[in-house]
């Protein structure tokens, strides 16, 4: 055993001699690094363990694991455990970069490794069900004993890295320890989904936050932002205000919100697929699922994104481009195409179409349209025929031209008294198969106004996206066709810029748009009845971006709302603005004004109505058929006959007569003067009318 210099810390594991000798080389720099680091954050974990205890010792059904933590006599410690618990299907660490990417999501870990054996030894004994106690890691072996235990018992939406290092009774406790659920898991609950039926029920806006993960930037100095999710709230804290203020004053140092579901993905190592593939089909099943059933169902969904720069919102609906990071669109459309292949054996057919757009600069734009294939088509004339005419593409007609060799993607946002506000004419693409949907995709991509900004050295998003899925059902045998929506809105991020900064005029410029339109929206969710006001004046008029959200936050329709946010302390601020704004939209309640059972009815009966107005007209329209014909004839031959029977008694008495014989007319309008005519009534019935002269 030797202590390296530089890292050690007292009553700390150090590197096993053994372990340099097997593998004949010194650890890893990078790791060492990493250690470093986080050493210097030893000081503020204290403050932490202080809290965390408050927080175990505050809620009941922790008390027994806080006293435990507390009682604990220091000698029957190991001088280094790490408690690791992962989600299901999670390798753990098998390199150094490895390790030092779960590490580094702890703060303030002082601490080396024994790097000899992997081992999974005993549990815990107060919360045996959550952890895996760990005394050793292996960087290079394989660690699949310890995947296969702990990988069963963790909840799978929670998972934490706890490291105790001693002689202190307890200097570090992962803050997402708290996530964790005391109850004992016995099997793995499935997902927390959003009612499938009717959305939230007791709110219009359903709202789930979102916590990507760490970038490059932020790992290099390990600020971990606290989300715990107990039940249906999450709580946010402020760890800048922790280390200076009082730790004791809970008000000013959490802020608690209810949602309706959260999804911590700051734990999730780069690069692991399998870990990002499960992350992007939570979401899908949290909001993707139900959004699917209601549009079925003949309702409007929305989903939108909303968050600062950089926090993940177009990787939430559109995904990374990868195929196991696909977001909700490209999930959403394969389980709508999906359905449309299982309808069609029950007589049910969808329709499938999509159109991108983008709100830049207040200018709504079109991003599905191919410049380079239109521009080279009407260069070589191909499409000469087309200029100044609409193009077939669109569904029903639409009107994009070529004016002056250019092609045109601005579109306007209009008002229709009856249905709303609308879109003119965007492109609708059919999509019959994935490669359709990716090819649409990129092609939005590529479209997209995007820009570097300062605090983000990738590119950003500088416009509000719109994509928009229709669905038409039509039921072969009813002939009923009933269309409804799925708009995905990938709002952009907001940019706060801080002193000393200095951006572009461009950038500038573009920031006051998408501000002013994020501030117009923050005010419609407060505008907007709810629960503790009936709503206020909204001014939907006032942005595209709130009059395109109009029909999404009325009546028949359900919104989702995901909340974005960065696992970094220094976006604390921006996190609970994301949060708040949520909140708000949150409380908005108009409830659907049909629930889908009763539409379904009102829809059957207006069926049931329009068939047999259609029967009714086809046979009054239609000739008299020959049988049709047949019984008023005889009945008009009755009554001639009586006529000559009763001839010779004089008229008066044979008018008499025949009033007495005569047929009962139930619809008398059609009579022809001297000529029997006859009628159908609703009931099917003939009635003869004779005038008699
Ligand atoms: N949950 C997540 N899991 C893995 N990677 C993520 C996650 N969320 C975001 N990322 C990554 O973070 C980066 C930023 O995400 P994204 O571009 O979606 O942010 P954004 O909010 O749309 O940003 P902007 O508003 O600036 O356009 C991307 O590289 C993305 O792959």
């Amino acid at each position: 055993m030797e202590i390296l210099s530089g890292i050690a810390v007292p009553g700390l594991n150090v590197v096993d001699e053994n372990t340099r000798e097997r593998n004949g080389k010194e650890p890893e720099i990078s790791t060492l690094a990493t250690i470093r680091d986080i050493e210097k954050g030893l000081e503020a974990n204290l403050q932490e363990c202080m809290n965390f205890l408050q927080v175990l010792t505050e809620d009941n059904s922790r008390k027994e694991i806080a006293a435990e933590w507390a009682n604990r006599d220091e000698r029957q410690f190991p001088e280094l455990e790490v408690f690791h618990a992962m989600r299901p299907n999670t390798a753990p660490p098998k390199s150094a970069t490895h390790l030092q990417e779960h590490l580094v999501f702890v703060r303030g870990v002082s601490c080396e490794f024994d790097c000899s054996t992997v081992e999974s030894e005993s549990s815990c004994d107060s919360n045996k069900h959550l952890f895996q106690t760990v005394s050793k890691i292996d960087l290079e072996g394989d660690n699949v004993p310890l995947r296969n235990k702990t990988a069963q018992q963790v909840h799978p939406h929670h998972d934490c890295y706890a490291v105790k290092t001693l002689p202190s009774n307890l200097l570090l406790v992962d803050e997402r320890i708290r996530t964790l659920s005391t109850e004992p898991i016995t099997e793995i609950p499935s997902p927390k989904l959003a009612d499938s039926s009717t959305g939230n029920q007791n709110g219009k806006v359903s709202v789930c936050v979102r916590m990507r993960p760490f970038n490059e930037h932020e790992k290099v100095c390990p600020l971990k932002q606290v989300l715990c999710s107990q039940k249906n709230k999450v709580v946010v804290k402020d760890y800048n205000y922790l280390r200076q203020g009082n730790p004791m004053n809970k008000s000013k140092v959490e802020s608690q919100f209810d949602v309706d579901n959260a999804l911590d993905d700051s734990f999730l190592p780069r690069g692991n697929r399998q870990r990002k593939e499960e992350s992007q089909r939570c979401m899908f099943e949290i909001l993707g699922r139900p959004c699917v059933e209601n549009s079925l169902d003949g309702f409007n969904t929305t989903i939108m994104t909303y968050g600062q720069m950089g926090s993940g919102k177009t990787y939430t609906i559109v995904g990374d481009g990868t195929t196991c990071g696909r977001g909700l669109v490209p999930r959403i459309v394969n389980e709508l195409m999906r359905r449309v292949q299982d309808d069609q054996s029950s007589g049910v057919h969808l329709t499938i179409q999509v159109s991108y757009l983008e709100i830049y600069q207040e200018k709504v734009r079109d991003l599905l349209v191919d410049k380079k294939a239109e521009h080279t088509a009407e260069e070589s004339g191909v499409n000469c025929s087309l200029r100044c005419t609409e193009l077939p593409l669109i569904d029903g007609g639409g009107s994009s031209f070529f004016l002056h060799g250019q092609v045109k993607d601005q579109l306007r946002v209009r008002e229709h008294p009856e249905t709303g506000t609308y879109v003119e004419s965007p492109r609708w693409k059919v999509v019959t198969a994935h490669e359709e949907m990716d090819k649409l995709l990129k092609l939005g991509a590529a479209n997209r106004m995007l820009g570097s900004t300062i605090s983000h050295a990738r590119l950003s998003s500088r416009g509000h996206t719109l994509f928009t899925i229709k669905i038409t059902k039509t039921n072969e045998k009813s002939q009923h066709t009933s269309v409804s929506h799925i708009n995905m809105v990938d709002l952009a991020g907001s940019e706060k810029m801080a002193l000393g900064q200095k951006p572009s005029a461009e950038r500038t410029y573009e920031s006051k748009y998408i501000n002013r339109s994020l501030a117009q929206l923050n005010d419609m969710f407060t505008n907007l009845p709810n629960g503790r006001s009936n709503g206020k004046f909204v001014s939907y008029r006032s942005s595209a971006l709130t009059m395109l959200l109009r029909e999404s936050l009325s009546e028949n329709s359900k919104t989702y709302l995901v909340a974005n946010i960065s696992p970094a302390e220094q976006d604390f601020q921006e996190s609970i603005h994301t949060l708040r704004c949520a909140a708000k939209a949150k409380r908005i309640h108009a409830p659907p004004n049909q629930d889908p059972a009763t539409k379904k009815q009102i829809f059957m009966k207006m069926d049931e109505e329009i068939r047999v107005l259609q029967y009714l007209i086809s046979d009054l329209t239609k000739k008299p058929t020959p049988s049709k014909v047949a019984e008023p004839l005889r009945a008009a031959k009755e009554t001639t006959d009586v006529a000559e029977e009763f001839r010779p008694t004089g008229e008066t008495d044979c008018r008499r007569s025949l009033q007495e014989k005569k047929v009962q007319l139930r619809l008398p309008s059609r009579q022809q003067k001297g000529k029997p005519s006859w009628a159908l009534n609703a009931k099917d019935r003939f009635v003869v009318h004779t005038k008699i002269t």
